[in-house]
């Protein structure tokens, strides 16, 4: 049974000079655990879709359903990870991942040893009393990603979070990150510009046409795919055929 199902979503922007209709009839469901992508020209409103699935946004039309229950009427704690990792400079990386138990007033060991065990889990055992300043951008975006599993999210959103990373890390942080939230079971929705990482990443792949955002058409990502390597699938002729598919049908929509 789906986990979270998309039910005719619309979004249109007012402003003072007249109306963007940013995303239309946007209907899907997304299993349980399971990893999604969109891919789309630019301003077709894959962030407007994420803003509406993390409850920022309300959509002009249609209803997000979490567990079959509306949105707005449950607390399933939703994660966001952005291209930026807003992590706070004066704090150290223990206290920022942290921060988000403590501000609901769960001080307790129990929180400390949890962060202890995620940064450790993804790497970052050793720089607990560091400062962000102190860390590369990759490692950075791993403390985002730690903070965000600390509150234990249901759904990950994932707004382009590797795309201000040079590309030795991109596809290491790709990797990491999508093994990270299979083993912890998260519902991730990823919003991308990279093909390559859309299929590195995702079980499937949906396209969004320009003005307003319609779904055009969906990809399933071969299976054997996932058990490679970024650098290892890439090399694979399924890969390669994926790519090419996707890239033809972008090509489409611009
Ligand atoms: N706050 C806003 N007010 C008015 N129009 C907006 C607003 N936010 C987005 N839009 C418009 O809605 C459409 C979809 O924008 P959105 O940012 O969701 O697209 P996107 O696919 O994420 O873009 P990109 O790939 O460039 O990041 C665009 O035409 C954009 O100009």
């Amino acid at each position: 049974m789906a986990f979270l199902d998309l039910n005719n979503l619309s979004h249109q922007y007012f402003t003072k000079s007249g109306f963007t209709k940013a995303i239309e009839d946007i209907s899907l469901s997304v299993e349980e655990g399971s990893f999604v992508s969109f891919l789309g020209p630019s301003g077709c409103g894959k962030t407007t879709l994420l803003s509406i699935v993390a409850g920022l946004l309300q959509p002009t039309e249609g209803q997000v359903l979490i567990d079959q229950k509306p949105l707005k009427e449950q607390k399933a704690s939703i994660g966001y990870m952005l291209q930026q990792d807003y992590l706070f400079p004066w704090k150290t990386i223990e206290q920022n991942v942290v921060l988000g138990p403590y501000i609901q007033g769960d001080r307790s060991e129990a929180v400390k040893q949890k962060a202890a065990s995620i940064l450790s889990e993804i790497g970052l055992g050793n720089v607990l009393q560091s400062y962000p300043s102190q860390l590369s951008g990759g490692m950075r975006q791993r403390v985002a990603l730690a903070r965000t599993l600390m509150t234990d999210p249901k759904i990950l959103l994932l707004d382009e979070p590797f795309s201000a990373l040079d590309y030795q890390t991109k596809l290491k942080l790709e990797d990491l990150v999508s093994n990270t939230l299979k083993s912890y079971n998260k519902t991730s929705l990823l919003v991308t510009h990279d093909i390559g990482e859309a299929i590195a990443m995702s079980d499937s792949i949906y396209l969004l046409s320009a003005n307003p955002g319609r779904l055009s058409k969906k990809f399933g990502v071969p299976s054997h795919l996932k058990t490679l390597s970024p650098f290892d699938a890439r090399q694979h002729n399924d890969f390669n055929a994926l790519f090419q598919d996707i890239w033809k049908e972008l090509n489409k929509l611009e």
